[in-house]
């Protein structure tokens, strides 16, 4: 179970605090002085810290220090006043993200500690080896679309083929890259991936290729670059379209020759690295603008594979939603059973603009909000139904209306506030179109 500490010298506070986190199923331990956290820091591993600022004996910053010299993955929350807001600036640069204002609001306690958990998790696994992704969790899905890029991805792998991945943002490019990685005769050597959006120009020779002690300021030691960490395996370039010109050239020539010259040196070494890409742009165009090169392009795309939105896929929306909930449940210690019919359609008409990411946030955090047995539409952000076009339970014509107002009742389990929300009229209004279209409401269904 995930183990809490948090410091605060106001008892009252502490206890509270305490309590709403318990009723969450974390974990907690209270210390009310700095010093006796210190002491249980030493002492036991704790995922996530949430500290007061302004205490006697040492200031919350002290402790931060303290605490990222002792135990580096531990995720650091603050808490502080308005008036603190400074301080708690200069704490996030020594190492503390996360960040609660008081007075607290328990709702945003539980998604700034749900983050903080996933935070810790993701330090953890970085710090294994460069792992970033566990491909357990990949699902294949079950739509038609989702067999054919199984298929695809099956049938690439073992080629020595270079691979463009093409799909919107959180469609899962990143782990259709891996999977290769992991189905082809390179899967016990590196698979380093790298975002080319994220690299500062002038770094961008250094990181792909290295440097050698003194060839420019800051080069304090030797660095070996990405492609010789990937040497024998797989480099990912994750947002290839982001690549300045300059880079797309020299990148061209690494790929051409298999020779990489690290900044500052004059020897070549000899790399042997499988290139897979991906883009969620589209770089015909990027090419047709002379912004992408078309023999690089050519280049990284000798097998293209094509990952589908979510939208594009009905079949899958239902599939992936449980899957999220599952893992949600396991990581936050939760039962959650599925999913209220309301739900459901919310989510079948929702057009996901942040695919597979999106989803499994929202499910995340439905699943820490949620008292129940099931999600009910309470939990998730109003903006998924708030829309005319997303609104699958909008009153279009007068000749419809009385079919769809009797399912958004049964969506809503015959409970005519929720049905009325659904819908986007007040209850006043459904009272009377009920009457008009003589709808007779049963009793309560219990979920
Ligand atoms: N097939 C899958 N099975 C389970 N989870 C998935 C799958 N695909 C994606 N995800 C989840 O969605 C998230 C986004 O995936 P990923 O980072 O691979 O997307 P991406 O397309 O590379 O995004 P971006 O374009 O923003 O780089 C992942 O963290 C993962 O949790």
């Amino acid at each position: 179970m995930a183990n809490i500490l948090i410091i605060d010298d106001d008892v009252t506070f502490g206890i509270m605090l305490q309590t709403l986190l318990e009723k969450n199923h974390y974990k907690v331990t209270t210390a009310f002085s700095p010093l006796e956290a210190k002491r249980m820091i030493q002492k036991h591993f704790f995922q996530v810290v949430m500290t007061d600022l302004r205490m006697p004996d040492m200031s919350g910053m002290e402790l931060i220090r303290f605490v990222k010299q002792q135990s580096p993955s531990t995720q650091i929350v603050m808490m502080t006043g308005y008036a603190d807001i400074a301080t708690a600036i200069e704490s996030i640069k020594q190492g503390a993200f996360h960040y609660i204002p008081k007075p607290l609001n328990p709702e945003e306690v539980l998604s700034v500690v749900a983050e903080a958990m996933e935070g810790q998790e993701q330090k953890t696994a970085d710090n294994t080896l460069g792992k970033r992704l566990d491909v357990a969790d990949y699902q294949e899905g079950v739509s038609e679309l989702a067999k054919k890029l199984e298929k695809h991805i099956e049938l690439v792998a073992p080629i020595p083929m270079s691979v463009l991945i093409i799909g919107e943002s959180g469609t899962g490019k990143e782990y259709v890259a891996k999977l290769i990685h992991d189905k082809s005769k390179r899967a016990d050597k590196p698979f380093v991936a790298v975002d080319c959006g994220a690299i500062p120009k002038e770094l961008v020779a250094s990181e792909f290729f290295g440097h050698v002690k003194g060839s420019f300021t800051g080069a304090i030691a030797d660095k070996i670059g990405h492609f010789k960490a990937a040497n024998g395996g797989t480099l990912f370039l994750d947002e290839v379209g982001n690549l300045s010109y300059n880079t797309q050239v020299q990148l061209l020539r690494v790929l051409q020759e298999r020779l990489v010259r690290p900044v500052g040196s004059n020897e070549a070494i000899p790399v042997d690295v499988r290139i897979i890409a991906a883009t969620n742009e589209n770089l015909t165009t990027a090419q047709e603008k002379g912004e992408f090169r078309e023999d690089l392009y050519h280049r990284l795309n000798e097998f293209q594979i094509d990952v589908p939105a979510l939208r594009e896929r009905q079949q899958d929306i239902l599939f992936f939603a449980r899957y999220f909930l599952e893992q949600a449940n396991h990581y936050l210690n939760k039962a959650v059973e599925g999913f209220e019919k309301g739900v459901e359609r919310v989510f079948q008409a929702y057009p996901w603009p942040g695919n597979l990411r999106e989803m499994k946030n929202i499910v995340k955090r439905a699943t820490l909000l949620a008292h129940g047995r099931t999600i009910t539409l309470k939990e998730i952000p109003s903006e998924l139904y708030a829309s005319r076009e997303n609104n699958c339970f909008a009153l279009y014509n007068e000749k419809e209306e009385g079919e769809v107002i009797r399912k958004a009742l049964e969506a809503a389990n015959y409970n005519k506030s929720q049905a009325a929300r659904l819908l986007q009229i007040d209850r006043k209004t459904l009272y009377n179109k009920l009457k008009t279209y003589g709808i007779e409401v049963p009793g309560r269904h219990k979920s």
